[in-house]
């Protein structure tokens, strides 16, 4: 097989003459480390340097061949490469990389780290459930508007001293997450629910960390360590927990009465019992909650963190969206999905801060299911791919100011709302964001109810000159932890 393999290469080289991308290229052009990576992901966030991705693709190109110890990725950097890639050759680049470490959350489960016929089902069967519950008895929307009154309170028991936000932020974001799962909402202070968020919070940094990396590319030598047993003891836990709630909804399970998602799979999989083939098992059960847990908790929450230092850090911004939620929002009452469409700065706003933001820097690894033919060269099957996302959302030839935090990207001279093709913080293609319309909806609706309450600003002492940009390096880039201070608006 692997001699037919050799000769097929050879023969379709001999054809096309393409170079063995991660073999040849790297003859001609310096090895690219992953420490080069994340050098050129901190440089673009410090504005005063000025640098930008075509950094790293002028040095290197579009496509180039990065070295993770002993393993080679291919890096696609830009958004005409990317979208051509994730769009217009879905079927070559599509796959998941199913790495060691996303192998410990997965086992191949589920839909974030899954690969073939139980992606397929499992996905169709996310967005589908997730589209219902949106239009279902009780709206995403008003799930998200119920968990922002708690959040504004906890704000408000600050008293205008200086105080962190994100484990508040987290809590708020993971019960919108948590009531779409198991129907219910937890009390931020309920012990459980600390814990769980406590276990999502550290995956996402161990995720990223050295050592973990490690695990992935000398597997066999970490696991002696035992550098990887956290993140694992981590994911055990909330799989029990998953486990154990959806027991308690087998017993008490209706048809016509439908809460959470978990509800929404039980029911499917008693539909499916008869069938000689379904996926709908225990472990795509477990897995596929967990997926929804972990990237709609971080991720939504960690933007909202971004948005409330880039308020402080430039406040005739935060004061702009302030008097346009001023024009269109009555006092007492909440932002709905609707006004949205009325507010086009606030909505400008919002997706300058997911560009600047930039959470999934190196999105997550795509993998070619088979031998794939690209821009004269030939990728390998079973290759890891980077669709480098930075390159896309800090893309020169794409945003007027790439290196500074403008809204105006996303209005035209009249100040109404126009949409960007390079704006990607979700992916494109067919393993883009399954949780997309969620995370918009939460953005909007959490950003805008704060900063109708709110005022931020820096602590005494604390210029916004001094407030960092820079972000810790991780699977997600995350803000440098930061205090705030809210002054109520009335
Ligand atoms: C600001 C918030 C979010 C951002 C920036 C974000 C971004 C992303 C990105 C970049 C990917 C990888 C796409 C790819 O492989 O090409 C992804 C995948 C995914 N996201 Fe999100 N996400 C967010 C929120 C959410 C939420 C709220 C949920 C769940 C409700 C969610 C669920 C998922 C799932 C299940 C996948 C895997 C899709 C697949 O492999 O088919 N995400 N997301």
């Amino acid at each position: 097989m692997k001699e037919e393999l050799e000769a097929f290469k050879e023969t379709r080289m001999d054809e096309h003459k393409p170079q063995i991308l991660a073999e040849k290229k790297k003859m001609n052009k310096p090895n690219v480390t992953s420490t080069d990576l994340h050098c050129a992901i901190e440089e673009i966030k410090e504005s005063t340097l000025c640098k930008s991705t075509d950094m790293l693709s002028e040095k290197y190109g579009e496509i180039f061949t990065l070295h993770f110890g002993p393993k080679k990725m291919v890096v696609l950097a830009g958004y005409k490469i990317i979208k051509e890639a994730l769009v217009t050759r879905a079927d070559d680049f599509g796959e998941r990389a199913i790495t060691p470490v996303f192998k410990i959350f997965s086992n191949e489960h589920g839909v974030l780290f899954a690969n073939g016929e139980i992606w397929k089902s499992m996905r169709r069967f996310m967005l589908s459930t997730l589209r219902d519950f949106g239009m279902g008895k009780k709206s995403v929307e008003a799930r998200i508007q119920d968990e922002l009154m708690p959040l504004i309170e906890s704000f408000k028991s600050h008293n205008g001293k200086p105080f962190n936000n994100h484990l508040l932020i987290n809590s708020a974001v993971s019960n919108v997450i948590c009531s779409i799962i198991f129907g219910k909402r937890f009390e931020y202070d309920d012990p459980t629910f600390q814990k769980l968020i406590k276990m999502l919070d550290e995956n996402a940094k161990l995720a990223g960390t050295p050592t973990v990396m490690l695990y992935n590319y000398y597997t066999f030598l970490a696991s002696l360590l035992g550098l990887h047993k956290k993140l694992m003891q981590n994911i055990q836990d909330l799989k029990n927990f998953i486990s154990q709630s959806s027991m308690t909804r087998r017993l008490d399970l209706d048809a016509n009465y439908v809460t959470g998602y978990i509800d929404a799979y039980l029911l499917k999989q008693k539909q499916e019992s008869t069938k000689a083939q379904t996926y709908f098992n225990e472990e795509n059960l477990l897995t596929s909650v967990l997926d929804l847990f972990a990237a709609g908790t971080e991720t939504t929450s960690t933007t909202i963190r971004w948005g409330i230092l880039f308020m402080m850090k430039y406040p005739e911004i935060q004061k702009r969206v302030q008097e346009e939620i001023k024009r269109h929002i009555k006092p007492g009452q909440l932002p709905t999905v609707e006004d949205r469409k009325k507010m086009p700065y606030t909505d400008a706003v919002i997706h300058e801060i997911q560009r600047f933001g930039n959470i999934l820097p190196m999105n997550v690894s795509h993998s070619t299911p088979t031998d794939v033919y690209f821009r004269g060269y030939l990728i390998p099957k079973g290759t890891e791919v980077i669709p480098f996302l930075t390159s896309v959302l800090y893309d020169k030839t794409q945003w007027k100011t790439p290196n500074e935090f403008n809204p105006n990207h996303f209005l035209d001279e009249n100040g109404k709302f126009v949409r960007h093709d390079a704006f990607m913080p979700f992916s494109a293609g067919r393993r883009a964001c399954a949780g997309e319309s969620l995370a918009k909806m939460e953005l909007f609706l959490f950003f805008t109810g704060l900063l109708q309450a709110f005022t931020f600003y820096p602590p005494p002492g604390v210029s916004r000159e001094d407030l960092s940009v820079k972000p810790a390096i991780g699977f997600t880039l995350v803000p440098t932890p930061y205090m705030t201070c809210v002054k109520p608006n009335y």
